[in-house]
């Protein structure tokens, strides 16, 4: 894994069953050990697949517990030595945000990073340090560019973008 302080790792979830039925033809390819994923034109048989390199690259047969492992267990392990730290899940509709973040509780080795992370900072291990952590958290949904509060008494509610900062306002002269 590289030293730079922003890593962009690429999870490639199995395709399902529509998928599989729709294409039987498999045009993506993940090699872990390079970090890269290849992808072939469909159909383009003699052409060179498209290479991409990332700082990290998992297929549809890692798990969860493997990615957290090598991913973002150390930047937790960063957080709790007082460093800060976002992980940050992007990908179109269907790709596995939700799946990686969140996770299944069964198998144990696909539980999320989310969970993963709290228990990361909150389980036994991190009891034996003599250390005391003030938590904030908030869970907020953009959606079509809808702002709602998960965590909310009303989750319907649609909330008001508000900067609260003076530097962000605009001033015309
Ligand atoms: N690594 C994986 N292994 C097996 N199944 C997966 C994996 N990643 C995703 N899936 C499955 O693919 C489907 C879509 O995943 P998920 O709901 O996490 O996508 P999403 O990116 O959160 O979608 P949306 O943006 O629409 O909420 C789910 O059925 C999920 O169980």
């Amino acid at each position: 894994m590289s030293s730079e302080s922003v890593r962009v790792v690429v999870r490639c979830r199995p395709l399902n069953d529509r998928e599989k039925a729709e294409s039987p033809e498999a045009v993506l390819s993940v090699e872990p050990q390079l970090c890269q994923c290849s992808i072939r034109r469909p159909g383009g048989q003699g052409d060179p697949p498209k290479q991409f390199t990332f700082d990290g690259a998992y297929s549809g047969e890692h798990s969860t517990e493997r990615l957290y492992n090598d991913t973002v267990c150390p930047l937790v392990e960063g957080v709790t030595e007082g460093y800060n730290g976002t992980i940050f899940a992007y990908g179109q509709t269907g790709s596995g945000k939700s799946f990686t973040m969140q996770g299944v509780s069964e198998p144990e080795a696909q539980r999320g990073v989310i969970p993963r992370a709290f228990e990361h900072v909150f389980g036994p291990s991190s009891q034996t340090k003599n250390t005391k952590f003030l938590v904030r958290a908030c869970f907020l949904e953009i959606y079509n560019e809808d702002i709602r509060d998960l965590l909310g008494n009303d989750t319907k509610q649609r909330l008001e973008l508000d900067t609260g900062n003076p530097s962000c306002e605009q001033h015309t002269e």
